[in-house]
C-alpha cells in the first residue's frame, strides 16, 4: 500500500467541515448536508445555533482551570468561527477573562506547550524581503482586511517578553474585535513579528517555537518594521494597523514615525488613554471634583502611563486650563521615583511631565508613599506592572486628605495589578472610586453589590475598528481617541440611570455591543470633522455602523 504523502487527500466536503468560516457543523440542514456531500459526516441530528451555543456553552463549563477553558474555547474558534463568536458575545462578562485578560497572558507564557493550530501570520527578519508574499499567504487571502492586530511579542501585559508566544494577543484582541465590534472575522488577521527573544527561559526551552535568537535591534529591527509597513501599504492598503504589547522603547517611534503615514494607531498609548480618560470623567463627576482639579499621581512611566497622562491633559485644556497648568496636575513614576528635570535618559514624552528640581527638595525621596503624603493626590493611576505596589499605608493616608480616592490599578494581568478592588475598599471605609486592568469580583459597599469596573482598552479598539471601517477613514487622530474617551463616559452615566447604589464607572460589558456603536459613532463623527474620512451626516453614519456590525448568525 501507498505511504501517505504530503499531498492533501481529503475531499471537498471535509475541507467544507475544516473551514472555520463556512463550517456550521451539527447546524448544517439536511439539504445542505446532501448538496455539500457531508452525509455520513456528521451526526445525525439538525441542531439550531442557539442548542449549539448551549452545548458548547456546557463543554466551556465542564473544564475547571481557566486555561483549559481558554485551550477549549480556541479550539471552538478554529472549528467554528460563528459558532464561537456567538458564544462569546452571549457570554461576553464570563468568557472576557477567559479569551482575555488575565487568561490570555498565561496562554501566552505557555503558547509552545498548548500550540495546536495556527492562526494568523508568523514574520520573520529572514523573510523580510518577501512580506508582501507572505501576506498573501494569509488564511482568507480573497478577503481584504479590515484590522490587523502586531506585537513583536516584547511587553505581553505586565509579563515582559514572551517572543513568539505573543500571538496569543493580536487573536484575542481580534476576537474582541468581531465579538464587540462586529468586524467579520475573515477581515481580520494577527500578526507576530519574529524579532527573536531575550527571554532566557524561553531561548532554553526545547519546545520555544520561536526563532532562536536575541531580539534585533537598532538599525536592523527599524528595518523590519519599515518592510512589514511596507508590505501592508502595498498588499492591503486601507487597514486598520494596531500595534500592540511593544516595548516603550520601540512604541512611541513607530507610532510617530507611522500615524500620518497610514491608518494606524497604539492600542496601548491610545486605547488606554481614552478608556481611562472616560472612567476618570465619571470618577470626577461622582467625587464632585472636576477634571482640571484633578491632583493625578500616576506610577508607571511607561507607554501606557504617559499615554493615558497626554491625553488627560489634552481633555483638561479642553475645559479650560493652559497646556502649562494642565501638565502641573501629574506627579509619573517610574521605578527610580518621580519623573525630576534633573534625570538622565528620560524620553521626550517622559521629560514634558518631569517636576522641576526644586519641588522636591527637602523630601524624604521620591517613592510613591513620600509623593503621595507630599502632593496630596485626588487620583492614584497604576501602569507600572508593580503588584501590590498600592499599600495599606499609601491608600489609607491618601484617603485621609481626599474625600472621594479615584484609585485606579491598571496593570495587566491580574497577578501585576498594584492593588486588590476589596483592599481598596476597606483601607478607604468604602469611598474609594476604582478602576482595574483585569476583571475582580463585584464589591459589597453599603450593603449594595457593586461591579468593578474594568478599565481596559477593550472598550475603545473594537469600536475605532467599527468607527473606521464603517466612515472609511484614512487616519487615526488624537481627536477621534478624545472623542471615544468621551462617549465611554456617556455610556456610563446613561448605564447608570435608575441604577440603586454606587455609580458604575464604566458601562456594563454585557452591553459592549451596544456601547461599541455610540463609541463609534462618536469616533467616526471626529474623523469627519478631522477631515480624514469622506463626508457623512450624523444619521448617515450611524447607519453605516449599524450595517457594518457583523452579528454571529450562518448564512442560508
Ligand atoms: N488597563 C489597560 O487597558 C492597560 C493596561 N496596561 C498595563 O500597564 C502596564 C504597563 O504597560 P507599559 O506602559 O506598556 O509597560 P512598560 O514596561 O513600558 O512600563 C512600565 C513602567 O512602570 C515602571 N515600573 C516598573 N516597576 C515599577 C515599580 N516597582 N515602581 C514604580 N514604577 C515601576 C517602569 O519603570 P522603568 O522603565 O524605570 O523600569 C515603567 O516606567 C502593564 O501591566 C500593562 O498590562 C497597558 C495597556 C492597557
Ligand atoms: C490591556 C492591554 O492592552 C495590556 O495590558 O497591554
Ligand atoms: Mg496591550
Amino acid at each position: 500500500m501507498d505511504q501517505p504523502t504530503n499531498r492533501p487527500t481529503t475531499s471537498p466536503a471535509v475541507t467544507t467541515l475544516a473551514d472555520p468560516l463556512v463550517n456550521k457543523g451539527t447546524a448544517f440542514t439536511r439539504d445542505e448536508r446532501e448538496a455539500l456531500g457531508l452525509d455520513g459526516l456528521l451526526p445525525p441530528a439538525v441542531e439550531t445555533l442557539d442548542e449549539q451555543v448551549a452545548r458548547a456553552y456546557e463543554a466551556f463549563r465542564g473544564y475547571d482551570k481557566p486555561l483549559n477553558r481558554h485551550i477549549y474555547l480556541r479550539q471552538l474558534q478554529d472549528t467554528n468561527e460563528v459558532l464561537f463568536h456567538r458564544l462569546v458575545t452571549e457570554h461576553l462578562e464570563e468568557l472576557l477573562p477567559v479569551v482575555y485578560t488575565p487568561t490570555v497572558g498565561e496562554a501566552c507564557r505557555r503558547f509552545s506547550e498548548i500550540y495546536r493550530r495556527p492562526r494568523g501570520l508568523f514574520l520573520t527578519w529572514e523573510d523580510r524581503h518577501r512580506f508582501r508574499d507572505i501576506l498573501r499567504n494569509r488564511p482568507h487571502g480573497n478577503q481584504d482586511v479590515d484590522v490587523i492586530v502586531v506585537t513583536d511579542g516584547q511587553r505581553i501585559l505586565g509579563l515582559g517578553d514572551q517572543g513568539v508566544g505573543g500571538m496569543g494577543i493580536p487573536i484575542g484582541k481580534l476576537s474582541l474585535y468581531t465579538a464587540i465590534g462586529g468586524i467579520h472575522p475573515a477581515r481580520t488577521l494577527p500578526i507576530l513579528l519574529d524579532v527573536g527573544t531575550d527571554n532566557e527561559d524561553l531561548l532554553g526551552n526545547p519546545r520555544y517555537l520561536g526563532r532562536r535568537d536575541r531580539r534585533l535591534t537598532g538599525a536592523e529591527y527599524d528595518e523590519m518594521i519599515e518592510a512589514f509597513v511596507a508590505a501592508v501599504e502595498a498588499e492591503l492598503p486601507g487597514t486598520l494597523l494596531q500595534w500592540e504589547d511593544f516595548a516603550t522603547a520601540h512604541a512611541y517611534p513607530i507610532l510617530e514615525r507611522y500615524r500620518d503615514r497610514l491608518l494606524t494607531f497604539n492600542d496601548d498609548i491610545q486605547g488606554t488613554a481614552a478608556v481611562t480618560l472616560g472612567a476618570l470623567s465619571t470618577a470626577a463627576d461622582v467625587a464632585g471634583t472636576p477634571l482640571p482639579e484633578q491632583r493625578l499621581v500616576i506610577l508607571g512611566a511607561g507607554s501606557a502611563a504617559i499615554g493615558v497622562a497626554g491625553m488627560i491633559r489634552t481633555a483638561m485644556v479642553d475645559e479650560g486650563l493652559t497646556e502649562d497648568e494642565a501638565t502641573a496636575r501629574f506627579w509619573i513614576l517610574d521605578v527610580d521615583g518621580l519623573l525630576v528635570s534633573s534625570r538622565s535618559g528620560l524620553s521626550p514624552q517622559q521629560r514634558a511631565f518631569a517636576r522641576d528640581d526644586g519641588e522636591v527638595a527637602g523630601w524624604d525621596g521620591t517613592g510613591l508613599a513620600e509623593v503621595v503624603r507630599r502632593v496630596e493626590p485626588t487620583a492614584l493611576i497604576g501602569l507600572s506592572t508593580a503588584h501590590g505596589a498600592f499599600t495599606e499605608e499609601i491608600v489609607r493616608r491618601m484617603a485621609g486628605t481626599c474625600e472621594r480616592p479615584v484609585i485606579f490599578p491598571l496593570s495587566n494581568p491580574t497577578s501585576h495589578s498594584e492593588a486588590e478592588p476589596a483592599d481598596l475598599t476597606r483601607w478607604t471605609d468604602g469611598r474609594a472610586l476604582i478602576a482595574t486592568g483585569s476583571p475582580f469580583p463585584p464589591l459589597t459597599v453599603d450593603g449594595h453589590r457593586v461591579p468593578v469596573a474594568q478599565s481596559n482598552n477593550v472598550y475603545v479598539f473594537p469600536a475605532m475598528g467599527l468607527a473606521v471601517t464603517a466612515c472609511r477613514a484614512a487616519r487615526v487622530t488624537d481627536r477621534m481617541l478624545v472623542a471615544a474617551a468621551r462617549a465611554v463616559a456617556r455610556c456610563a452615566v446613561r448605564a447608570a440611570d435608575g441604577v440603586e447604589g454606587p455609580v458604575p464607572l464604566l458601562p456594563p460589558l454585557s452591553g459592549m455591543r451596544d456601547s461599541a456603536r455610540e463609541i463609534a459613532l462618536a469616533a467616526a463623527l471626529a474623523a469627519v470633522e478631522d477631515g480624514v474620512a469622506p463626508h457623512a451626516t450624523q444619521e448617515e453614519l450611524r447607519e453605516a455602523i449599524e450595517r457594518a456590525q457583523w452579528t454571529p448568525r450562518y448564512a442560508d
